[in-house]
């Protein structure tokens, strides 16, 4: 199994992980590593931290988990805080490298970040500082499993794009519990006129509509990417072709209007007929729905290409190649999926760090042993 490299080096300038120091997270005890410059091989059994080290390295890039949204459980059993320090360097042409500190760390369920030991203006400008990709095993169903894994997709590029957008989702989501909770109430009763609904509703328009213009921008970037990669990931006498389908729409005041009409329905519903809850990424393949037409080797290609053009739209619009982190994507791969994930490796200008239980599988000509590192985890120590 190789990584191929013949994609013609694009100019964004790279972003390295140069050090990183885990304390108390997950089962790592205290970890200190010097990852290499392209390839980095997570090796080990199961259970043993592997995925507990991609984790922390997205934790001090973004303040978040990929894989919980309870970063209390981020700490390791027993102890009091958890945390990673990471020191990211950009490196660009004739110019001085960017170098910076950046630490997350979770204290009394409470997430604490610096950059430089100085609390960033808000968490979505420490999140979009120093950006990483992760794929990992809840994403294989990415192109078939349900619209939520699109839609968040969406909403990582649209942070680079409107960094706004994290907090018009949050406020939209907040405000539609709020309506459907009132309309709820007695039984429907509450879908006549009142003031509180009207404020509800207004908010649901205001930041609704904003998230609506922001995922729309993210999908005008995305879908020339994702064409890109689907043709060089599966067949090019394929065409895929990315839609979005808007739940809502782009004006407040018609998103206002249409809650107001859909009051008495929504009031027996599980959740409202309008708003980009509802949104979705549609994808084609030739012009057909690819939930209904794709194989299953051309959903795998799908969901690579998803990741692929991810990580190109946040390089081209944060003028930095993204680190990406891939976790135990090669677990149960055959000769065709090999191909498509080495294809995809190929396709990576960045850093990487994978997780595997077979490092034998992991091997990667063209890349000088000096840009490439093993590291072996057993019982949550590194070595
Ligand atoms: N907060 C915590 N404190 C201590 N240990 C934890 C905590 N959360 C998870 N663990 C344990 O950490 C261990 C490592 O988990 P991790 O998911 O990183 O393993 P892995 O090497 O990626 O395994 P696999 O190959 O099976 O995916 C597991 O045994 C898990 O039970």
């Amino acid at each position: 199994m190789s990584a191929p490299s013949d994609e013609p080096e694009r100019s964004s300038p790279s972003l390295l992980l140069e050090r990183l120091h885990i304390r108390e997270f997950r089962n790592l005890g205290r970890v200190d590593v010097e990852p290499a410059p392209r390839i980095n091989v997570i090796a080990g059994n199961n259970g043993q931290g592997k995925t507990s080290l991609l984790e922390a390295i997205y934790f001090a890039a973004t303040s978040r988990s990929f894989r919980t949204h309870r970063l209390a459980e981020l700490v390791r059993h027993g102890a009091p805080i958890a945390s990673a320090r990471a020191r990211f360097v950009e490196r660009r042409d004739a110019l001085q490298p960017l170098a910076r500190e950046q630490t997350a760390a979770v204290e009394h369920k409470r997430c604490v970040v610096r950059i430089d030991g100085n609390r960033p203006p808000s968490l979505a400008s420490f999140a979009t500082r120093s950006p990483v990709v992760a794929f990992h095993a809840e994403e294989l169903a990415l192109s078939t499993g349900p619209a939520s894994a699109r839609r968040t997709l969406l909403d990582r590029l649209a942070l680079f794009m409107d960094p706004q957008s994290a907090d018009h989702r949050a406020r939209y989501a907040q405000a539609l519990r709020a309506r459907h909770e009132l309309l709820h109430r007695g039984g429907g009763a509450q879908a006549q006129a009142s003031a509180e609904l009207d404020a509800f509703e207004a908010l649901c328009a205001l930041h609704g509509a904003a998230l609506t213009r922001a995922r729309e921008a993210a999908v005008q970037a995305l879908a020339p990417e994702l064409t890109h990669a689907f043709a060089r990931i599966a067949a090019p006498d394929l065409t895929l072709a990315a839609r979005y389908a808007p739940g809502g729409g782009g004006d407040a005041e018609q998103a206002r209007e249409a809650l107001r009409e859909q009051r008495r329905r929504d009031a027996h519903r599980p959740s409202a007929g309008y708003g980009p809850h509802r949104d979705d990424l549609l994808l084609e393949l030739d012009g057909h729905p690819a939930r209904v037409v794709a194989s299953q080797g051309q959903h795998r290609a799908l969901t690579l290409a998803l990741k692929a053009a991810e990580t190109a739209a946040i390089a081209s619009v944060r003028g930095v190649e993204p680190i990406l982190l891939l976790d135990d994507v090669s677990s149960e791969l055959d000769p065709d999926r090999t191909a498509a994930l080495f294809m995809f490796l190929g396709m990576a200008r960045g850093q990487v760090f994978l997780t595997t239980t077979r490092r034998d599988l992991i091997v990667t000509p063209g890349v000088p042993s000096s840009e490439r590192r093993d590291f072996h985890v057993e019982g949550g120590a590194v070595g």
